[in-house]
Protein backbone atom coordinates (compact mmCIF):
# COMPACT_ATOMS: atom_id res chain seq x y z
CA UNK A 1 0.00 0.00 0.00
CA UNK A 2 1.55 3.68 -0.71
CA UNK A 3 3.03 5.47 2.15
CA UNK A 4 0.67 8.68 3.35
CA UNK A 5 2.95 11.90 4.00
CA UNK A 6 2.36 11.33 7.32
CA UNK A 7 4.00 7.83 7.23
CA UNK A 8 6.70 9.37 5.26
CA UNK A 9 7.88 11.07 8.77
CA UNK A 10 7.60 8.33 10.83
CA UNK A 11 11.50 7.47 10.47
CA UNK A 12 12.95 11.07 11.88
CA UNK A 13 12.16 10.99 15.32
CA UNK A 14 12.67 13.87 17.22
CA UNK A 15 13.48 15.12 20.95
CA UNK A 16 10.48 16.51 22.83
CA UNK A 17 12.83 19.82 23.64
CA UNK A 18 12.04 20.26 19.31
CA UNK A 19 8.49 19.88 19.54
CA UNK A 20 7.46 21.67 22.82
CA UNK A 21 6.79 25.51 22.28
CA UNK A 22 7.71 28.81 24.84
CA UNK A 23 4.63 29.20 27.22
CA UNK A 24 4.38 32.72 25.50
CA UNK A 25 1.86 33.91 27.81
CA UNK A 26 4.18 33.38 30.85
CA UNK A 27 7.31 35.15 29.30
CA UNK A 28 7.70 39.26 29.27
CA UNK A 29 11.81 39.37 28.40
CA UNK A 30 13.25 37.15 25.83
CA UNK A 31 14.78 34.28 26.92
CA UNK A 32 18.27 32.88 26.24
CA UNK A 33 17.36 30.06 24.44
CA UNK A 34 15.28 32.63 21.94
CA UNK A 35 18.11 34.96 21.67
CA UNK A 36 19.86 34.72 18.53
CA UNK A 37 23.00 36.70 17.57
CA UNK A 38 23.34 39.48 14.90
CA UNK A 39 25.49 36.38 12.87
CA UNK A 40 22.12 35.11 11.86
CA UNK A 41 21.40 38.84 10.13
CA UNK A 42 18.26 39.19 11.50
CA UNK A 43 18.44 43.08 10.88
CA UNK A 44 17.89 44.29 7.11
CA UNK A 45 15.93 46.52 5.30
CA UNK A 46 15.71 46.26 1.96
CA UNK A 47 14.57 49.17 -0.67
CA UNK A 48 10.76 49.02 -0.67
CA UNK A 49 11.01 49.46 -4.78
CA UNK A 50 11.53 45.49 -4.48
CA UNK A 51 8.15 43.99 -4.65
CA UNK A 52 6.44 40.16 -5.59
CA UNK A 53 4.56 40.57 -8.41
CA UNK A 54 0.20 40.36 -8.19
CA UNK A 55 -1.15 37.85 -10.54
CA UNK A 56 -4.74 37.83 -11.12
CA UNK A 57 -5.52 33.66 -11.88
CA UNK A 58 -7.96 34.86 -14.70
CA UNK A 59 -5.57 37.10 -16.98
CA UNK A 60 -5.57 36.17 -20.47
CA UNK A 61 -1.16 36.81 -19.98
CA UNK A 62 -1.03 34.96 -16.22
CA UNK A 63 1.48 32.17 -18.11
CA UNK A 64 3.63 35.06 -19.00
CA UNK A 65 2.96 36.49 -15.52
CA UNK A 66 3.24 33.17 -14.14
CA UNK A 67 6.63 32.36 -15.89
CA UNK A 68 8.38 36.24 -14.91
CA UNK A 69 7.47 35.51 -11.06
CA UNK A 70 8.30 32.31 -11.00
CA UNK A 71 11.81 32.71 -12.74
CA UNK A 72 12.96 35.76 -10.83
CA UNK A 73 11.27 35.32 -7.64
CA UNK A 74 9.92 31.58 -7.11
CA UNK A 75 6.77 33.36 -5.46
CA UNK A 76 3.92 35.31 -6.43
CA UNK A 77 0.86 36.82 -5.14
CA UNK A 78 -2.46 35.43 -6.58
CA UNK A 79 -5.79 37.38 -6.90
CA UNK A 80 -9.05 35.87 -8.21
CA UNK A 81 -7.96 32.44 -6.42
CA UNK A 82 -11.58 31.24 -5.82
CA UNK A 83 -11.16 30.94 -2.37
CA UNK A 84 -13.94 32.93 -0.82
CA UNK A 85 -12.79 35.57 1.40
CA UNK A 86 -14.75 33.82 4.24
CA UNK A 87 -13.64 31.30 3.89
CA UNK A 88 -9.91 32.34 5.26
CA UNK A 89 -11.51 34.34 7.48
CA UNK A 90 -13.06 31.46 9.72
CA UNK A 91 -9.89 29.45 8.75
CA UNK A 92 -7.81 32.06 10.71
CA UNK A 93 -9.86 32.60 13.37
CA UNK A 94 -10.03 28.64 14.54
CA UNK A 95 -6.15 28.67 14.30
CA UNK A 96 -6.56 32.32 16.38
CA UNK A 97 -8.69 30.32 18.97
CA UNK A 98 -6.72 27.10 19.09
CA UNK A 99 -3.30 29.55 19.56
CA UNK A 100 -5.15 31.26 22.38
CA UNK A 101 -5.79 28.24 24.21
CA UNK A 102 -3.64 27.57 27.52
CA UNK A 103 -0.65 25.85 26.95
CA UNK A 104 -1.24 22.37 28.82
CA UNK A 105 -4.28 22.45 26.96
CA UNK A 106 -2.48 22.56 23.79
CA UNK A 107 -0.16 20.26 24.60
CA UNK A 108 -3.10 17.41 24.94
CA UNK A 109 -2.73 17.75 20.96
CA UNK A 110 1.42 17.81 21.08
CA UNK A 111 2.95 16.22 17.88
CA UNK A 112 4.26 12.52 18.35
CA UNK A 113 8.28 12.43 18.55
CA UNK A 114 7.54 10.27 15.14
CA UNK A 115 4.71 12.03 14.51
CA UNK A 116 3.83 14.58 11.48
CA UNK A 117 0.27 15.93 12.49
CA UNK A 118 -0.73 17.91 15.75
CA UNK A 119 1.07 21.13 18.10
CA UNK A 120 4.64 21.95 18.14
CA UNK A 121 7.56 24.03 16.78
CA UNK A 122 8.52 23.38 13.31
CA UNK A 123 10.43 20.63 12.26
CA UNK A 124 13.87 22.25 11.21
CA UNK A 125 13.92 23.28 14.55
CA UNK A 126 16.85 20.69 15.69
CA UNK A 127 19.10 22.24 12.88
CA UNK A 128 19.50 25.76 14.82
CA UNK A 129 20.97 26.23 17.92
CA UNK A 130 18.53 28.74 19.33
CA UNK A 131 14.65 28.24 19.36
CA UNK A 132 12.24 29.84 17.15
CA UNK A 133 9.68 32.31 18.60
CA UNK A 134 6.70 30.19 16.89
CA UNK A 135 4.20 27.90 17.17
CA UNK A 136 2.41 25.23 14.78
CA UNK A 137 -0.12 23.17 14.51
CA UNK A 138 0.03 20.75 11.23
CA UNK A 139 -3.02 18.52 9.46
CA UNK A 140 -2.69 16.12 7.07
CA UNK A 141 -6.35 14.81 6.08
CA UNK A 142 -8.95 14.89 8.71
CA UNK A 143 -7.92 17.21 11.94
CA UNK A 144 -10.56 14.76 13.97
CA UNK A 145 -8.47 13.07 16.46
CA UNK A 146 -6.04 15.84 17.46
CA UNK A 147 -9.20 18.46 17.67
CA UNK A 148 -11.00 16.35 19.66
CA UNK A 149 -7.85 16.22 21.95
CA UNK A 150 -8.34 20.25 22.29
CA UNK A 151 -11.87 20.25 22.11
CA UNK A 152 -13.57 17.06 23.68
CA UNK A 153 -17.00 18.31 23.32
CA UNK A 154 -17.29 21.14 20.46
CA UNK A 155 -14.34 19.54 17.69
CA UNK A 156 -16.24 19.47 14.54
CA UNK A 157 -16.73 23.00 13.16
CA UNK A 158 -12.94 23.80 13.64
CA UNK A 159 -12.74 19.83 11.62
CA UNK A 160 -15.22 20.76 8.79
CA UNK A 161 -13.44 23.95 8.19
CA UNK A 162 -10.15 21.96 8.09
CA UNK A 163 -11.57 19.94 5.50
CA UNK A 164 -13.41 22.10 3.51
CA UNK A 165 -10.49 24.79 3.24
CA UNK A 166 -7.80 21.68 2.61
CA UNK A 167 -10.07 20.20 -0.34
CA UNK A 168 -10.21 24.14 -2.08
CA UNK A 169 -6.97 24.42 -1.49
CA UNK A 170 -5.55 21.16 -3.17
CA UNK A 171 -8.03 22.04 -6.48
CA UNK A 172 -6.68 25.79 -6.51
CA UNK A 173 -2.95 23.92 -6.18
CA UNK A 174 -3.57 21.51 -9.33
CA UNK A 175 -5.16 24.77 -11.49
CA UNK A 176 -1.52 26.61 -10.10
CA UNK A 177 0.56 23.49 -11.08
CA UNK A 178 -0.77 22.81 -14.56
CA UNK A 179 -0.01 27.06 -14.98
CA UNK A 180 2.83 26.57 -13.91
CA UNK A 181 3.59 23.68 -16.38
CA UNK A 182 2.60 25.91 -18.92
CA UNK A 183 4.65 28.84 -17.67
CA UNK A 184 7.57 26.17 -18.31
CA UNK A 185 6.74 25.69 -21.89
CA UNK A 186 5.78 21.73 -21.34
CA UNK A 187 3.47 22.25 -24.23
CA UNK A 188 6.05 24.61 -26.16
CA UNK A 189 6.79 23.41 -29.94
CA UNK A 190 6.76 20.16 -29.24
CA UNK A 191 3.93 17.20 -30.02
CA UNK A 192 4.70 15.73 -26.17
CA UNK A 193 3.52 18.27 -24.21
CA UNK A 194 0.28 17.26 -22.83
CA UNK A 195 1.80 14.20 -23.07
CA UNK A 196 3.95 15.20 -20.60
CA UNK A 197 1.55 16.59 -18.22
CA UNK A 198 -0.51 14.20 -18.52
CA UNK A 199 1.62 11.05 -18.58
CA UNK A 200 2.81 11.93 -14.90
CA UNK A 201 1.21 9.97 -11.92
CA UNK A 202 1.92 12.46 -9.90
CA UNK A 203 0.60 15.62 -11.48
CA UNK A 204 -2.52 13.40 -11.22
CA UNK A 205 -2.67 12.68 -7.40
CA UNK A 206 -1.66 14.50 -4.61
CA UNK A 207 -0.77 14.61 -1.18
CA UNK A 208 -1.03 17.80 0.83
CA UNK A 209 -0.83 19.09 4.55
CA UNK A 210 -1.98 22.60 6.01
CA UNK A 211 0.17 24.32 8.66
CA UNK A 212 -1.59 26.92 11.30
CA UNK A 213 1.59 29.49 12.17
CA UNK A 214 1.43 31.77 15.37
CA UNK A 215 3.96 34.43 15.95
CA UNK A 216 3.13 35.86 19.34
CA UNK A 217 4.07 39.84 20.30
CA UNK A 218 7.91 39.50 20.76
CA UNK A 219 9.46 41.50 23.91
CA UNK A 220 12.58 41.41 21.65
CA UNK A 221 11.65 41.40 18.07
CA UNK A 222 15.21 42.63 16.76
CA UNK A 223 17.24 39.31 18.52
CA UNK A 224 14.31 36.90 17.57
CA UNK A 225 13.58 34.72 14.71
CA UNK A 226 10.10 33.55 14.08
CA UNK A 227 11.02 31.00 11.56
CA UNK A 228 14.33 30.42 10.56
CA UNK A 229 15.18 30.84 6.97
CA UNK A 230 14.23 27.56 5.34
CA UNK A 231 12.68 26.54 1.87
CA UNK A 232 9.58 24.08 1.86
CA UNK A 233 9.76 20.73 0.59
CA UNK A 234 7.41 20.14 -1.65
CA UNK A 235 6.06 21.45 -5.23
CA UNK A 236 4.25 24.48 -4.18
CA UNK A 237 3.26 26.40 -1.19
CA UNK A 238 -0.03 28.86 -0.80
CA UNK A 239 0.10 30.82 2.03
CA UNK A 240 -2.26 32.93 3.72
CA UNK A 241 -0.88 35.72 6.34
CA UNK A 242 -3.00 38.04 8.56
CA UNK A 243 -2.78 41.71 7.94
CA UNK A 244 0.54 41.15 9.69
CA UNK A 245 4.04 41.83 8.58
CA UNK A 246 6.82 39.22 9.25
CA UNK A 247 7.67 37.41 5.76
CA UNK A 248 10.84 37.73 3.99
CA UNK A 249 12.50 35.99 0.86
CA UNK A 250 15.86 36.20 0.45
CA UNK A 251 17.26 37.20 -3.10
CA UNK A 252 20.46 36.69 -4.38
CA UNK A 253 22.53 40.01 -4.62
CA UNK A 254 19.70 41.80 -2.73
CA UNK A 255 19.28 39.98 0.58
CA UNK A 256 15.82 39.90 2.32
CA UNK A 257 13.00 41.41 0.71
CA UNK A 258 9.54 41.68 2.67
CA UNK A 259 6.62 40.43 1.57
CA UNK A 260 3.77 42.66 3.11
CA UNK A 261 0.44 40.87 3.03
CA UNK A 262 -1.74 42.07 0.01
CA UNK A 263 -5.38 42.22 1.43
CA UNK A 264 -7.46 39.47 -0.41
CA UNK A 265 -4.35 37.37 -2.03
CA UNK A 266 -2.56 34.67 -1.43
CA UNK A 267 0.93 34.05 -1.89
CA UNK A 268 2.37 31.11 -3.81
CA UNK A 269 6.19 29.89 -3.71
CA UNK A 270 7.80 27.26 -5.07
CA UNK A 271 9.43 24.67 -3.18
CA UNK A 272 11.90 22.02 -3.55
CA UNK A 273 10.11 19.91 -6.06
CA UNK A 274 9.42 22.66 -8.11
CA UNK A 275 12.71 23.69 -8.24
CA UNK A 276 13.61 19.60 -9.16
CA UNK A 277 11.15 19.05 -12.26
CA UNK A 278 12.24 22.81 -13.36
CA UNK A 279 15.88 21.50 -13.59
CA UNK A 280 16.52 24.57 -11.61
CA UNK A 281 14.67 27.22 -13.88
CA UNK A 282 12.14 28.00 -10.99
CA UNK A 283 14.20 28.97 -8.12
CA UNK A 284 13.03 27.24 -4.67
CA UNK A 285 12.16 30.27 -2.07
CA UNK A 286 14.57 30.56 0.34
CA UNK A 287 12.38 32.54 3.60
CA UNK A 288 12.09 33.53 6.86
CA UNK A 289 9.57 34.85 9.35
CA UNK A 290 10.72 37.86 11.51
CA UNK A 291 8.59 38.29 15.14
CA UNK A 292 7.04 41.88 15.64
CA UNK A 293 6.34 43.49 19.27
CA UNK A 294 3.12 44.56 19.18
CA UNK A 295 1.23 42.56 16.32
CA UNK A 296 0.39 38.81 17.12
CA UNK A 297 1.02 37.00 13.36
CA UNK A 298 -0.69 34.10 12.09
CA UNK A 299 -0.15 32.47 8.77
CA UNK A 300 -1.96 29.37 7.15
CA UNK A 301 0.03 27.35 5.05
CA UNK A 302 -1.24 24.90 2.05
CA UNK A 303 1.99 22.43 0.84
CA UNK A 304 0.98 20.24 -1.78
CA UNK A 305 3.10 17.30 -3.58
CA UNK A 306 2.70 14.47 -5.18
CA UNK A 307 2.17 10.97 -3.82
CA UNK A 308 5.20 10.16 -1.26
CA UNK A 309 6.11 6.81 -4.26
CA UNK A 310 5.96 9.10 -7.26
CA UNK A 311 9.26 9.88 -8.48
CA UNK A 312 10.30 13.88 -9.21
CA UNK A 313 12.93 14.46 -11.79
CA UNK A 314 13.53 16.99 -14.53
CA UNK A 315 10.94 17.38 -17.07
CA UNK A 316 11.84 15.55 -20.17
CA UNK A 317 12.37 18.43 -22.48
CA UNK A 318 15.18 19.12 -20.44
CA UNK A 319 17.68 17.08 -22.27
CA UNK A 320 20.73 17.97 -19.52
CA UNK A 321 18.91 17.20 -15.83
CA UNK A 322 20.91 18.50 -13.06
CA UNK A 323 19.50 16.61 -10.87
CA UNK A 324 18.65 12.27 -9.88
CA UNK A 325 15.33 11.22 -10.07
CA UNK A 326 13.95 10.66 -6.52
CA UNK A 327 10.97 9.77 -4.36
CA UNK A 328 9.10 12.10 -2.46
CA UNK A 329 9.32 9.66 0.96
CA UNK A 330 13.32 9.27 0.10
CA UNK A 331 13.26 13.60 -0.62
CA UNK A 332 11.77 13.82 3.03
CA UNK A 333 14.37 11.79 4.25
CA UNK A 334 17.09 13.20 2.74
CA UNK A 335 15.72 16.94 3.96
CA UNK A 336 15.34 15.80 7.66
CA UNK A 337 18.83 14.75 7.99
CA UNK A 338 20.20 17.70 5.49
CA UNK A 339 17.86 20.46 5.42
CA UNK A 340 18.32 22.37 2.08
CA UNK A 341 21.93 20.69 1.50
CA UNK A 342 19.46 17.74 0.30
CA UNK A 343 19.22 19.72 -3.15
CA UNK A 344 22.96 19.47 -3.40
CA UNK A 345 23.34 15.83 -2.51
CA UNK A 346 20.72 15.09 -5.76
CA UNK A 347 22.57 17.48 -8.23
CA UNK A 348 24.26 15.46 -11.23
C1 LIG B 1 4.45 18.62 4.55
C2 LIG B 1 5.16 19.35 5.36
C3 LIG B 1 5.93 20.54 4.96
C4 LIG B 1 6.62 20.98 6.24
C5 LIG B 1 6.74 19.69 6.96
C6 LIG B 1 5.35 19.11 6.78
O1 LIG B 1 5.30 17.80 7.20
C7 LIG B 1 4.32 19.90 7.59
C8 LIG B 1 4.91 21.17 8.14
C9 LIG B 1 5.72 21.92 7.08
C10 LIG B 1 6.68 22.92 7.69
C11 LIG B 1 6.02 24.26 8.07
C12 LIG B 1 7.08 25.20 8.65
C13 LIG B 1 8.36 25.23 7.81
C14 LIG B 1 8.79 23.78 7.45
C15 LIG B 1 10.17 23.76 6.78
C16 LIG B 1 8.71 22.94 8.70
O2 LIG B 1 9.59 22.80 9.53
O3 LIG B 1 7.44 22.39 8.78
C17 LIG B 1 7.70 23.14 6.62
C18 LIG B 1 7.96 21.72 6.10
C19 LIG B 1 8.60 21.62 4.75
O4 LIG B 1 8.23 22.29 3.78
O5 LIG B 1 9.54 20.82 4.66
O1 LIG C 1 4.32 32.63 8.34
C1 LIG C 1 4.75 32.72 7.22
O2 LIG C 1 4.53 33.65 6.49
C2 LIG C 1 5.65 31.65 6.63
C3 LIG C 1 5.26 30.26 6.99
C4 LIG C 1 6.17 29.30 6.34
O3 LIG C 1 7.18 29.63 5.78
C5 LIG C 1 5.81 27.89 6.36
O4 LIG C 1 4.81 27.51 7.00
O5 LIG C 1 6.55 27.11 5.71
FE1 LIG D 1 7.95 28.02 4.54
Amino acid sequence: MATSLSEAYRDTTLQLKHIIPLDFDSIHDLPESHVWTTKDNLLSEKPDVLSIPVIDLNALNATELVRNACQKWGMFHLINHGIPLRLVEEVEEHARRLFGLPLERKLKALRSPSGATGYGVARISPFFSKLMWHEGFTIMGSAVDHAKELWPDEYEEFCDTMDNYQKKMKSLAYKILLLILKALEVDDKNQNQDQEINCTPSFYQSEGALQLNSYPCCPNPNRAVGLAPHTDSLLLTILHQNDTNGLQIFQEGTGWVPVPPVSGALVVNMGDLMHIISNAHFPTVYHRVVPNETRHRFSIAYFYGPPTDSIIAPLSKFQIPCFRPVTLKEYISLKSKHLEKALTLLRN
